[in-house]
């Protein structure tokens, strides 16, 4: 990276996106003789009460929609062009929820500068194509041909903005970048730690929604906390054996890093896709009608991911090898019982090989 003053551009401005875009804010003020103040936020307009979302951003420092009553700080800049809201930046910050990611990145393919411009995912998500499941770090480097790190952790947005101490883990190739990531992201309230396997912090990222979905099942059907610590528990043995199958050289250590246990714990415990699946139980309405109730345009990522998984899994003949997230994806989309869930806990027994 270049030794002027770094430019910050986060990339995606709903409940994680202002939530870290805040985090950033702090930190380019803190560490001002490494970054330009100004951070810059694309958001995707939209209008609210006739008024345009990044004119109120501007105005109160506040995303009224996606994080109501949270000050971003005055150095937050939000931007409606996603391309010029990266021209001249040194540090992309994507967060986005996965479904929108491989547009976004096609159109910045010709912006971004090669040189002196890295990137870090905040994405939980895998990417799906051509049924298969790919790293989101990695199929960004390869559309805008920059480094990619990605940051995952136990981090709910609201806690985040509300400075509740968490942590986090950011996994990269290169240790210079990690230094900066470090300036960029760690505070005394947001603790990071660097690792290098990126694959395995996406994988966690991405899988432990699909497990949030089972946890959301048994509190919909009011089983008790052993059951739901049954799931999380085969959830997690789950989560490693598919990275370890399809992505090689994933590491058993990140599974005990924020990435791993603790965001399934703290998903599991007070997530959106808990929360909507367990509503869904309840109602009887599709999960996306459910969704649009509740989220106020927030977006689940466990539907989608728990759709993709399983169609991959399908056409590999391996359902039967991940049992868990196979049976949730029967709740959710094929009208199987809630309660086949209990049984799929009863019938297979799961060996931590
Ligand atoms: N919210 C959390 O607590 C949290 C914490 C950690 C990680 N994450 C991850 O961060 C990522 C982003 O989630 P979030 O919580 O910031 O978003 P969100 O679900 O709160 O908001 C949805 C966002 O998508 C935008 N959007 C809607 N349609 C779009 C389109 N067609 N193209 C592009 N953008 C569009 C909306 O403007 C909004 O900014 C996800 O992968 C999520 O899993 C979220
Ligand atoms: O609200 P969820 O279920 O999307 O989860 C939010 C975060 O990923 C928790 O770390």
């Amino acid at each position: 990276m270049s030794a002027s003053k770094l430019k910050v551009t986060v990339i995606g401005s709903g409940n994680w996106g202002s939530s870290i875009a805040r985090v950033c804010a702090q930190n380019t003020i803190k560490h001002s003789d490494v970054f330009e103040q100004e951070v810059r936020m694309w958001v995707f307009e939209e209008e609210i009460d006739g008024k345009k979302l990044t004119e109120i951003i501007n105005e109160k420092h506040e995303n009224v929609k996606y994080l109501p009553g949270i000050n971003l700080g005055d150095n937050v800049v939000a931007i409606p062009d996603v391309r010029e809201s990266v021209k001249g930046a040194n540090i992309l910050v994507f967060v986005l929820p996965h479904q929108f990611v491989y547009k976004v990145c096609e159109s910045l393919r010709d912006v971004i500068p090669k040189e002196n411009c890295t990137a870090i995912s905040l994405i939980k998500g895998l990417d799906y194509k051509n049924n298969n499941l790919l790293i989101f770090s990695e199929e960004i480097e390869k559309i805008l041909g920059i480094h990619c790190a990605a940051l995952s952790g136990a981090n709910i947005a609201s806690e985040v903005a509300e400075e509740q101490f968490g942590e986090t883990t950011i996994a990269c190739r290169d240790p210079k970048d990690g230094e900066t990531f470090f300036k960029l992201f760690h505070t005394d309230y947001f603790d990071v730690n660097v690792i290098g396997d990126w694959r395995g912090l996406q994988v966690c990222g991405a899988l432990k929604n699909i497990v949030a979905l089972g946890a959301g099942i048994c509190d919909g059907l009011k089983y008790g906390n052993n059951t739901k610590s049954a799931v999380i528990r085969r959830g997690l043995v789950e989560m490693r054996k598919f990275g370890k199958t399809f992505f090689g050289d994933v590491h058993t250590e990140t599974f005990f890093e924020s990435c791993g246990v603790a965001d399934l714990i703290t998903t599991c415990a007070g997530g959106r896709n808990r929360k909507v699946a367990a509503a869904f139980i309840k109602s009887g309405k599709p999960i996306e009608e459910i969704e649009k109730e509740m989220l106020n345009g927030q977006k689940l990522q466990g539907t989608t991911t728990s759709q993709e998984v399983y169609h991959f899994l399908s056409s590999r003949n391996m359902t039967q090898d991940f049992p868990l997230m196979t049976a949730i994806y029967r709740v959710m989309y094929e009208n199987a019982s809630p309660e086949s869930i209990a049984l799929d806990l009863r019938t297979h027994h799961v060996k931590v090989e």
